[in-house]
């Protein structure tokens, strides 16, 4: 447990980092509500106390970073008996912002959050965390095409891969949201060869939870009675939003979607368009790209990551291609996957038709572009 509940200031000196991530899987909150043995406790008042995990969250004075910490901080992200130290990363134009963000925390009271260190220096910010949410870099505005804040992004993605991978806790997993997340992603493995690649992941799952929400919007269904979408390859307009092994559940039993909608047209056409616009369809509404799904997507991410997906249910992650479904490897290309004991494995054996194997193909081909273009930043 660590000793020091205060908050702490921005530029502070870090409490001592924990040495390894301290979730155990087979506590997850739902479990442990139900365990006659925990609720013994917690009648005795007696709290099974768990170690602090440590969180990074770069760019933390950003848009999503500031709908991000609350969630972290109560426990949205890895369960509501886990304590949380939150560390935060923005840039030196950013310090008094992140300060003000700093402020709200403590303001908040947050009974889960033991400490904050809110910094401007990499170093101290990636010391000890046992997660790294990876949000800072430069965001598209309207009008801007990914591959426009490429070689901003790259830059920094090495820069704070050869941090993470010097100071960060062993076994540190890292989720890397900013754009191209993919491709940042790649950089960071890259950069940061001790860290294991399987710790190092992108986000799709907000594009997978946008696919859920257009099916039950479709359908006049609650979306957690949908599952099992699909997000193949680049967080970018070519992913491929695919609904082939989807269902949901009705009261005689779980359905497929396609069946359900029984609008190829539709699955194939609008729905895809829509999915894969959607990031630039919030920018035109708002001025700003998405923040509250993004902070709400990650942690999703991240819960699932650690404490496991639900039995029969698959997720959508960006992961390190090991060459499943003839994707190439080396890429960081968006799989279902199933979550256990803080592991993620593709889901194996999913038929492909041909319609699908061509987006399959289409998606990897732009992420491989993407990966020539980073290391011509690179040089
Ligand atoms: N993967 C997804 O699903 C998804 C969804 C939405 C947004 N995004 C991306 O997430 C990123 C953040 O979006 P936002 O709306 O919060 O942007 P924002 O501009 O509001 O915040 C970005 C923050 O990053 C900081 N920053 C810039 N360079 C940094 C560095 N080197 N180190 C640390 N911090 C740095 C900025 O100062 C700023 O505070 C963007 O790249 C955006 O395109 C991804
Ligand atoms: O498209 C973008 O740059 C915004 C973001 O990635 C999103 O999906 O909302």
């Amino acid at each position: 447990m660590e000793s020091n509940p205060s908050i702490m200031k921005v530029q502070g000196a870090c409490n001592r980092p924990s040495n390894h991530l301290s979730i155990r899987p087979s506590v997850r909150p739902s479990i442990a509500r139900l365990s006659p043995l925990l609720l013994g406790w917690h009648l005795l008042g007696v709290s099974m106390a768990k170690d602090p995990v440590r969180v990074l969250v770069t760019g933390a004075a950003g848009q999503i970073g500031y709908a991000l910490v609350p969630m972290i901080a109560r426990g949205v992200m890895l369960g509501p008996d886990q304590p949380v130290i939150l560390h935060m990363l923005d840039i030196p134009p950013a310090a008094e912002a992140l300060n003000g963000v700093r402020m709200e925390l403590v303001d908040a009271a947050f009974p889960l959050l033991k400490g904050v260190v809110a910094t401007t220096d990499a170093v101290e910010a990636c010391t000890g965390v046992n997660i790294a949410v990876m949000v800072g870099g430069f965001p598209r505005k309207e009008g801007m095409e990914r591959k426009d804040v490429m070689s901003k992004n790259v830059s920094i993605y090495k820069s704070q891969a050869s941090a993470l991978e010097a100071y960060a806790a062993p076994n540190c997993k890292v989720l890397v949201v900013a754009n191209p997340a993919n491709t940042n992603a790649l950089i960071l493995k890259e950069f940061a060869p001790s860290i294991p690649a399987k710790n190092i992941t992108c986000l799709t799952r907000l594009d997978h939870n946008r696919a859920l929400g257009q099916i039950s919007e479709r359908l006049t269904v609650q979306v957690s009675d949908v599952k099992n979408v699909i997000i193949w390859g680049n967080h970018s307009s070519t992913q491929y939003p695919d609904v082939s092994h989807a269902t949901v559940k009705t009261p005689s039993g779980e359905k497929p979607v396609r069946e359900l909608v029984s609008d190829d047209a539709w699955l194939r056409g609008e729905f895809i368009t829509t999915v894969q616009q959607r990031g630039a369809a919030i920018i035109k509404a708002r001025k700003l790209s998405s923040a509250l799904s993004a902070a709400s997507s990650a942690c999703d991410h991240i819960r699932d990551w650690v404490l496991g997906t639900p039995e029969g249910t698959w997720v959508s992650m960006g992961v390190y291609s090991d060459g499943s479904y003839n994707v190439p490897a080396g890429l960081i290309y968006s799989f279902p996957v199933t979550c256990n004991a803080g592991e993620w494995t593709i889901v194996q054996g999913l038929s492909v038709d041909e319609f699908s194997r061509k987006k399959l193909d289409a998606t990897a081909e732009e992420l491989s572009e993407e990966k020539a273009l980073a290391y011509s930043c690179l040089s």
